[in-house]
């Protein structure tokens, strides 16, 4: 997909530094390779997200979501108001816990039985969003450098950092139009975005450009999985002034008998991370603040993100994060 570049984050130097800067600044999407991850890895994270769904909607049911954690059923969600809620289904596993080793989450037997590899695929995916907002730190050119905006996003800390796994079923018929997932931006730092090869739906909102497909990138002949999708959101695009661009995205499925499974990786801050600008020179220079910011007002990165859930969600927390 040429609007998106991809960028080998195997090795660390400047001219990938500013790459990367560069399509955050310009595109809020970037393809990443070099990441590590093995194709097993991910082809094994797709089955058990497979094996989840295809359960009864009953037992599904049994963990529904709560605090941003277990599972959204058909419907319940809607990415964009304007829009008829998403005809997706989702299941979100609080990833500091599955870190940190304190499941405090109810979770269905097919997980509990993989608990040791879905502790472990989180970690990787937390560790290449690590790796990413160094780059993004050394290019800013802030204090302390590439460990800067690492240093907020300690693995395992209480955090809204969440793996997320999601199916579109396949329909025959047309389903409230063909927005599978309404227009959105995300709620955290960075996304990896994990498609299936041959899999589309998925749009991004590019000035001048309009709603632009971005595609799975086809599976290569090596262990490695292939390129993984990583945007901007929009915590990193409040702290950065709006200069990183938490760019709008949707899915949508015009193909009838199709489905889609996709993984979602939400890297945040700790949850008592202030969403202030971040002393860079670079940054300074612009004017501003990020995406919804109200002139004046610095969120932590926790209440930022309960106020966005209970938009998306249609409810409210209280100041324990308890749903209402
Ligand atoms: O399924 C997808 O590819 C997109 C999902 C997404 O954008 C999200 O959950 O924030
Ligand atoms: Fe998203």
């Amino acid at each position: 997909m040429d609007a998106v570049p991809v960028i080998d984050i195997s090795r660390f130097d400047e001219e990938r530094a500013e790459k990367v800067l560069d399509a955050a600044i310009n595109v809020g999407f970037l393809w990443i390779d070099g990441h590590g991850l093995s194709k097993d890895n991910v082809r094994s994270a797709f089955n058990l997200s497979r094996q989840f769904f295809t359960l009864d909607r009953e037992e599904k049911s049994k963990y529904p979501i709560q605090n941003n954690q277990g599972f959204a059923a058909l419907n319940v969600e809607e990415l964009d108001p304007s829009t008829p809620s998403d005809y997706k289904e989702s299941f979100n596993f609080g990833a500091d816990d599955l870190m940190n080793g304190t499941q405090n989450q109810p979770l269905p037997p097919v997980f509990t039985e993989q608990h040791d590899f879905l502790s472990s695929f989180a970690t990787s995916c937390h560790s290449i969003c690590l790796d990413i907002l160094k780059f993004f730190g050394h290019a800013l050119k802030v204090p302390g450098g590439p460990y800067f905006l690492a240093a907020s996003h300690q693995p395992g800390a209480s955090s809204g950092s969440t793996l997320r796994l999601l199916h579109y079923p396949a329909v025959e018929e047309e389903v409230q139009g063909d927005n599978r997932a309404g227009a959105h931006s995300d709620y955290g730092s960075i996304t990896l975005l994990f498609q299936q090869p041959g899999s589309s739906g998925l749009e991004i909102m590019l000035p001048g450009k309009g709603w632009v497909p971005v595609p799975a990138l086809p599976a290569n002949d090596t262990n490695s999985a292939p390129p993984i999708l990583v945007n901007i959101g929009d915590q990193l695009s409040y702290w950065t002034a709006g200069l990183l661009r938490s760019t709008i995205h949707r899915v949508r499925m015009p193909n009838r008998g199709q489905e889609r499974y996709s993984m979602v990786y939400f890297c945040h801050p700790n949850d008592d991370a202030l969403l202030e600008p971040v002393p860079s020179e670079i940054v300074r220079e612009r004017k501003g603040r990020g995406a919804n910011a109200a002139e004046g007002e610095v969120l932590t990165a926790g209440e930022h993100l309960r106020r966005r859930l209970a938009a998306t969600y249609g409810w409210k927390e209280n100041e324990d994060g308890q749903k209402q």
